[in-house]
């Protein structure tokens, strides 16, 4: 079924140079492995248990959702306070349908202006409630657990200095809560409060929540069609599911493409979209891809990059470095924009006349190709995968299939792609150190492990 959502091609990514092919048992193979990896992503009884939830969200009802759109839509600025899952959502979607530019998002032709609260440094977050107006300013807090320390600290100390400026009666009514329908604190806090809120199902991890309230609610005030996001998600699963094969099924090709290499000791993975309203997707995806895979002592190491900024940063290694990755490099086909270069009118300046009369994209476009075959030309594995321009719908499609290609890879290395117990770790250390109560034993642990980093120095 074509949904004219993209196009991948893979023939400069099948290991030993295409020799793994469909009569080769090791295809076939893997072609039921994938098989086996859907059914159990899809099966009922799974679909109910957490961790599955997302795969619902392209069919939930958008009507809560878009009225909250419209009620944030009113204010002049929209701080969105989370990290992880709970803030690279928005981001990513806001950077790729609105303005190319991390953490401060310019207004749209309706919307506010969107920043995110999610570091817990002094200096952003201060700097942050400089540049709004407190009484023009919504906050939009978002955690599963309402209970991350950082997204706690950023709240806090934001909230309080609302209801310092405005009282509390008027900084309620500019507030609303994205969390857990039933548990954690900041639903006891609604509860409280009986402030604006909205769920984010308790089946759905953070890191695959970006269709839920948690991606969709600021990105709607701010003029994204969340449905037409929501309508790309379900047409690329419409599509996932009417595959049956691995040449049909681009999830199933980047799983196992995946899984190959990895065998072949290609545990990392570059994305390297070549368009800058892409670069927050590949923020995004890292956390996705890196969360879900990294444990056990397996795992795939995801690599950032923004073509054409790192083909004068990264691509010295990614063509005469190890060969330990596999390459996907994302090409639009049409920018909307079109910047046509002038001729140069300047005699120091004619050595660019051959840059005269072209169209700024159609080079950048030229500059993918040519490091994808620069790479294949070196037998670097090498995905390519176009979509035809970047609207909210092929974006809905491009989030959907990453989040199915993640479980999948995650199924082929036998590791549960839904949960993080390392950052779990982490997160009960500070509670520790912070002295938290219930966690003075983490806290003990943290800062035994601590002295050993601690045990030699050299000080200047
Ligand atoms: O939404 P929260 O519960 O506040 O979680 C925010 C983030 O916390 C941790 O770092 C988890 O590993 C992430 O997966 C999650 O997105």
């Amino acid at each position: 079924m074509t949904q004219n959502l993209l196009k991948l091609d893979f023939g400069a990514a099948l290991p030993e140079g295409g020799s793994v092919s469909r009569n080769g048992s090791e295809w076939d193979a893997l072609e039921e492995a994938l098989r086996d990896a859907d059914g159990w992503l899809r099966s009922d009884v799974n679909r109910r248990r957490d961790g599955f939830g997302w795969l619902d969200l392209p069919q939930t009802d958008l009507a809560e959702v878009i009225e909250a759109g419209q009620w944030l839509a009113a204010f002049d600025a929209v701080i969105q306070v989370g990290i992880g899952g709970s803030a690279l959502g928005s981001l990513m979607v806001a950077n790729a349908l609105l303005h190319p530019c991390h953490n401060e998002l310019s207004r749209s032709e309706r919307g506010p202006r969107l920043y995110v609260a999610d570091n817990a440094d002094p200096a952003g977050t201060r700097a942050l409630w400089e540049m709004v107006d407190p009484s023009r300013t919504a906050l939009v807090v978002v955690s599963k657990s309402g209970s991350t320390a950082e997204t706690m600290a950023n709240f806090l100390w934001l909230w309080e200095n609302l209801k310092k400026v405005l009282g509390e009666e008027r900084a309620l009514k500019q507030l609303l809560v994205v969390t857990d329908p039933e548990k954690g604190l900041l639903r006891a806090f609604v509860a409280e409060k009986k402030c604006r809120s909205l769920p984010l199902p308790s089946t759905v991890g953070g890191r695959y929540s970006v269709l839920s309230a948690v991606g969709l609610a600021a990105s709607a005030a701010l003029g994204v069609d969340v449905t037409d996001l929501q309508a790309g998600a379900r047409a690329m699963d419409e599509v996932l599911l009417g595959a049956g094969t691995m040449e049909e099924n681009p999830a199933w090709l980047l799983a196992g493409l995946h899984w190959l290499h990895f065998l072949r000791g290609r545990n990392m993975t570059v994305l390297m979209p070549y368009a800058d309203g892409l670069r927050d997707f590949t923020e995004w995806f890292a956390q996705l891809w890196g969360e879900s895979l990294g444990k056990e002592g397996k795992g795939s190491t995801p690599l950032r990059a923004l073509g054409a900024v790192d083909q004068h940063s990264q691509v010295q290694l990614y063509t005469a470095g190890p060969d330990d990755k596999l390459f996907t490099i994302i090409d639009v086909a049409d920018r909307g924009e079109r910047l046509i270069l002038p001729s140069p009118s300047d005699a120091s300046l004619a050595p660019l006349a051959y840059l005269g009369g072209q169209e700024m994209g159609a080079m950048l476009q030229a500059e993918a190709r040519a490091t994808a075959a620069t790479l294949a030309s070196l037998g670097r594995p090498v995905l390519w995968l176009e979509i035809p321009r970047l609207d909210a719908f092929r974006l809905g499609g491009l989030v959907y299939l990453y989040e199915v290609v993640t479980a999948l890879t995650g199924r082929l290395l036998s590791v549960d792609p839904f949960d993080q117990p390392g950052v779990e770790q982490g997160k009960r250390f500070t509670y520790g150190l912070m002295g938290r109560k219930g966690f003075e034993e983490e806290g003990r642990k943290s800062t035994e492990a601590f002295a050993r980093i601690e045990s030699r120095t050299v000080s200047c």
